[in-house]
């Protein structure tokens, strides 16, 4: 399957000089869509993972199907402000701007073991703060899986240490 050719890309946007990588024409084919989680699911199932983490807004496609693939509950983690719970922040730093992510505190236990699913690693700030965030509460970082990844960027460098997974390269 060649996702690369499912994913539209849109030149200068949301600013000028930002190739944006949209993956709503993969999520729209069936045989795409399942075959991306399936992959990502592939690298996960012999981790022993208790939970799927995704940010929102595009982690919670990707990460909520992950999580009902796999077979294990899905914590989202969220923009401030939307999480009703008592909640643990960060802030970080985007390829386009800087934002700040919540969880809820009681979301994960002293050594719950995770995966975070995300539709795409940029320059690793945001993943960097989800595991910040899940490290506070005592939870594992297993795994970090993405559709995509955008190698110029380096993500990867902030990430020292981590098993990370990518399925379409640019
Ligand atoms: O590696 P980074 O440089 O941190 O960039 C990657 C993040 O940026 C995008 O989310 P965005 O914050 O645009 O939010 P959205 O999913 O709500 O559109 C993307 O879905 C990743 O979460
Ligand atoms: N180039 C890009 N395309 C889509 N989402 C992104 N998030 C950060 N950089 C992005």
């Amino acid at each position: 399957m060649d996702l690369k050719s499912k994913i539209r890309e849109i030149e200068n946007f949301p600013k000028e000089g930002i190739s944006f990588k949209d993956i709503t024409t993969l999520l729209k084919d069936r045989n795409a869509f399942s075959y991306a989680v399936n992959k990502i699911v592939d690298d996960l199932k012999d981790k022993e993972i208790d939970y799927v983490v995704g940010p929102e807004a595009r982690g919670f496609l990707m990460g909520a199907a992950v999580a009902y693939a796999l077979g294990v509950g899905f914590i989202p983690v969220r923009k401030p402000g939307k999480l009703p719970s008592k909640t643990t922040r960060l802030d970080y730093e985007l390829e386009y701007g800087t934002d700040s992510l919540e969880i809820h505190s009681d979301a994960i236990s002293q050594g719950d073991k995770i995966a975070i699913v995300d539709d795409l690693l940029a320059t690793g700030g945001t993943v960097r703060a989800v595991a910040e965030l899940i490290e506070s509460l005592g939870g594992e970082i297993a795994a970090m899986e993405f559709l995509i990844e955008l190698e110029d960027l380096n993500g990867r460098d902030k990430l020292d240490g981590y098993h990370i997974n990518s399925l379409v390269n640019y």
